[in-house]
């Protein structure tokens, strides 16, 4: 009540930032159309639309990486120009961006005031500044961390206390989380709500781009819907707003949330096409196995620091291990190998490890299934390949939907959905995917689950690696979950639940129907 009575209060007064008919154009299209927006001091504003919608390259414009082609932007009601990143941080607008860039060599309280004056001098005293850094981490998060940890071994949910701790150091009026909670656990999720109210508080203008609509309603204030480049709705949930009609909004039809269902499998199989035995990787998995068989959907969660991070790269065999891999009768110790017996690998770090980016969609799409398309000693089928390309960009609705698009130009999720076509087109036998909706959004996120649905129906198996439990009771057969590094249950059936597997992730204790069934 006191909130709303708040907002009602603000709302009456000027906004703190005004964006007014902002157009942006690469070349001839047209990807922001006559959008404004008001934010108010103290104001949590979610920022919504499908993959592709605008939302990354409106806030680049806010951010000056990015020049409006039209439109003007207002703070304090005072007409600004943001033609750089630094003209926003002198005006107070900070920005958390999806990718982090850490220098991962660095310590806590290195990263933190890299380039600020606590750190420069040839006298300064490193002790008196790490003091100083877990303070100032303290004092804007509520948690509390280590100064001289190394930057590497944090958590990503650390890493991320001191990014914002780091824009708060200026002081900023607005602050923009972009994603913030795509790659955290749900636990991880509360602690940063708690965060963002504390700076709320303090009158930060707050606005919070999200595809996970039940966050939305727990943090935000309003809610601004972005479709196709255009603003076509602004909302509250306090004022009777659903998700179900934020989605409709967003997309222009009715979507039910994981309307994929759990079909029963046409052909699941005895046979074997992943094996993991007493897979151990120093630190943080011990004595992993599990078996894929061919028609089924194998998910694999736990909480983040339980070794989940590391799973999909020790299979695949970009990570170091003990024990052995088989991608059906051949041990695989290399990515190469994985994918050489017949593996498809989607990394959660798309952008590093997933696609081409200076490639074209057509390139990525095909570069798995080169030799079947009939590209031998480096003659190209183009023509081939731009037909398998579009079926699989209107399967899986790649925006644009031009083959001869450079993948670096896409937006997030829909670069996902490129690696992923990119091994559907490969008809590989197994996939491994890590996080494999991060980033995506609702209505795309059943798209890629129809597909893989319809690839493990074909014969395939799969192996998903996901903090989304939502995700992994909608698509999995079994679930496995992780505890400190040991698989220490099994779950199949129609009844599990969220809240069930979260309290396995938690606490690790099993009763004795839900301890792992199968010995690979
Ligand atoms: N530098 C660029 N050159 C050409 N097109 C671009 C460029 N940057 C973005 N686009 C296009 O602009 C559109 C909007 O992309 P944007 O990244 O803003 O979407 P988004 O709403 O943030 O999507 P997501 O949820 O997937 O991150 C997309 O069609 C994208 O391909």
């Amino acid at each position: 009540m006191l909130r709303r009575c708040v907002l009602t209060l603000e709302s009456s007064l000027k906004p703190l930032l005004s964006l007014s008919g902002i157009t942006k154009r690469f070349g001839a299209v047209t990807v922001l159309s006559d959008v404004s927006l008001d934010l108010h001091s103290g104001e949590v504003l979610g920022l919504v639309g499908e993959n592709g919608a605008g939302k990354s390259t409106l806030i680049k414009v806010l951010t000056g990486l990015y020049a409006a082609d039209e439109g003007s932007i207002r703070l304090n009601g005072e007409l600004v120009s943001i033609n750089r990143p630094a003209d926003a941080e002198a005006l107070g607008i900070a920005v958390i961006h999806q990718e982090r860039h850490f220098a991962p060599q660095l310590r806590v309280y290195e990263q933190l005031f890299l380039g600020l004056p606590q750190l420069s001098g040839a006298l300064t005293n490193l002790r008196k500044v790490a003091r100083e850094a877990s303070l100032k981490i303290t004092e804007v998060t509520g948690q509390s961390l280590d100064p001289h940890a190394l930057v590497s071994e944090l958590t990503v949910a650390q890493q991320q206390l001191i990014q914002i701790t780091r824009a708060v150091l200026s002081s900023p009026k607005v602050l923009i989380l972009d994603e913030p909670t795509a790659p955290l656990a749900s636990q991880e999720v509360s602690q940063l709500f708690d965060v963002v109210r504390r700076l709320q508080a303090q009158g930060v203008g707050i606005i919070f781009v999200s595809h996970y609509l039940q966050e939305l309603e727990e943090i935000t204030d309003r809610v601004t819907v972005l479709r196709n480049g255009l603003k076509v709705a602004d909302v509250r949930f306090q004022d009777g707003a659903t998700i179900a009609q934020i989605v409709e909004l967003m997309v222009g039809r009715q979507v039910t949330e994981f309307d994929h269902g759990r079909i029963p499998r046409k052909a699941q199989s005895n046979s074997a096409v992943l094996r993991l035995s007493g897979l151990t990787s120093s630190g943080s998995l011990t004595d992993v196995s599990l078996t894929v068989h061919a028609g089924e959907i194998v998910g694999v969660t736990g909480l983040v620091g339980s070794g989940i991070e590391n799973l999909a790269d020790a299979v695949v065999g970009a990570k170091s291990h003990t024990g052995s891999v088989h991608v059906r009768e051949h041990e695989v110790q290399s990515p190469a190998e994985f994918v050489s017996f017949g593996g498809g690998i989607v990394p959660s770090n798309r952008r590093a490890n997933g696609a081409f980016q200076r490639s074209t969609v057509r390139e990525n799409l095909v570069v798995s299934s080169l030799s079947r398309l009939g590209r031998l000693f480096g003659l190209t089928n183009v023509a081939k390949e731009r037909t398998v390309s579009r079926a699989l960009i209107s399967q899986l609705d790649v925006r644009p939907t031009d083959p001869e698009y450079v993948v670096g130009n896409l937006s997030g999720g829909n670069q996902q959905k490129v690696v992923l076509g990119k091994w559907l087109a490969s008809e590989a036998s197994v996939l491994v995917l890590d996080q494999p909706t991060s980033g995506v959004d609702v209505g795309s996120r059943t798209q890629i689950y129809e597909q893989l649905n319809s690839l493990v129906d074909s014969g395939a198996g799969a192996l998903v690696v996901t903090v989304d439990l939502e995700e992994l009771v909608g698509i999995a057969d079994r679930i496995l979950v992780l505890y400190r590094g040991r698989i220490v249950a099994e779950l199949s059936g129609h009844d599990v639940t969220t809240d069930q597997i979260l309290r396995l992730a938690s606490s690790g204790d099993a009763s004795s129907n839900e301890r792992v069934k199968e010995l690979a």
